[in-house]
């Protein structure tokens, strides 16, 4: 897949099929959206997600969110920035200029309530009426819903902050992960507690709270069931950035450097300061007994 975050000008792409919107999250809404434009290749055309706009914290990674997209067959991810020109653009000059000048559209799906161009004037009925003008044909697909609710990245980001991993999963199709290189902590886990795997997640990733999981590490060719801290340590000092780490139930191997995916299952509480190392070890005993039982009767 093609990755290509929007300067100025748009590429000249010479038939494509293209879905609109922000595409923070790729939700379940967003997939049957990106089924859709996959179902086109055979026509011919290019599979183009144009994402439009982009957010400080993102419930998915920019390397997420290609890799997504890639596994699921699309050609080309467009992220555009909302600059001045974007955001001052009419709605029927970003179809004329844009979707047909550049990007030689013959397939637009979009979501129902989707807008687009200077003040939001651009609706799907819009596309629709310039597709019968210049050939292109719109689809505009129903809301997926949970329930009476639409499925929307909103949704998720607030299931996120409550730190509702069933819910995440339910709606994402897959679980909240956090994935990096194995970094040396400061060494008290492995000497005082319990041996852990420290990743740094970046940033700009949109992080559950603080707090204690229960999760599968996946490793290059094997995987391991543990409990992961997300937080700063309070109990030893605190760390200014946000760790997540983790102790994995049956695995006693020097993984330090190695790629990992901790792909988070259920909260089980919420990070605390304990009075001292003991009873912090204490409590991390009771936790992985819960996380064992949670494996156990799945
Ligand atoms: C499952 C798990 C739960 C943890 N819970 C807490 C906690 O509630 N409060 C806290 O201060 N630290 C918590 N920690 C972090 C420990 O303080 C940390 O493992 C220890 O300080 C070692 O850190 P180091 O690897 O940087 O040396 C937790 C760690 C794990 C693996
Ligand atoms: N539940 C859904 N079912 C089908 N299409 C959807 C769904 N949610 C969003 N879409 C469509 O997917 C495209 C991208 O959506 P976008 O990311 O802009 O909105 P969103 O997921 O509702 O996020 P937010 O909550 O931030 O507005 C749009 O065309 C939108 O209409």
């Amino acid at each position: 897949m093609e990755y290509l975050r929007i300067e100025n000008d748009f590429p000249r792409i010479s038939h494509s099929a293209v879905t609109l919107g922000k595409f923070d999250g790729i939700h379940r809404g967003h997939q049957k959206l990106v089924e859709k434009i996959i179902e086109q290749k055979q026509e011919g055309a290019q599979a183009v997600v144009l994402a439009l706009g982009t957010a400080s914290r993102t419930i998915l990674t920019k390397e997420e969110r290609c890799r997504i997209l890639e596994e699921m067959g699309v050609d080309i991810l467009l992220e555009c920035p909302l600059t001045e020109k974007i955001r001052h653009m009419k709605a029927e000059n970003f179809i004329k200029e844009i979707l047909i000048g550049d990007l030689q559209v013959s397939y637009v799906a979009v979501g129902e309530d989707f807008r687009f161009g200077y003040e939001r004037k651009g609706t799907p009925a819009m596309l629709k009426e310039f597709g019968k003008k210049y050939g292109f044909h719109t689809e505009v697909l129903p809301k997926k819903m949970d329930g009476r609710r639409k499925i929307s990245s909103t949704f998720v980001r607030e299931e996120l902050n409550r730190g509702n991993m069933e819910k995440f999963r339910f709606l994402m199709g897959t679980d909240f992960s956090v994935e990096g290189i194995v970094e040396h902590g400061r060494g008290m886990g492995h000497k005082y507690l319990l041996p852990t795997t420290n990743l740094i997640p970046p940033v700009e990733k949109l992080m559950p709270p603080n707090g204690v999981y229960i999760t599968v590490s996946h490793f290059r060719d094997r995987s391991y069931q543990g409990i992961t801290n997300v937080g700063h340590k309070p109990t030893v000092g605190g760390e200014k950035f946000i760790g997540v780490e983790t102790y994995l139930f049956d695995c006693n191997e020097d993984l330090y450097g190695e790629y990992c995916k901790v792909d988070f299952k259920k909260f089980l509480r919420p990070e605390q300061k304990f009075s001292s190392l003991e009873a912090l070890k204490a409590q991390l005993e009771r936790d992985a007994v819960k996380g064992q039982e949670y494996f156990e009767t799945l």
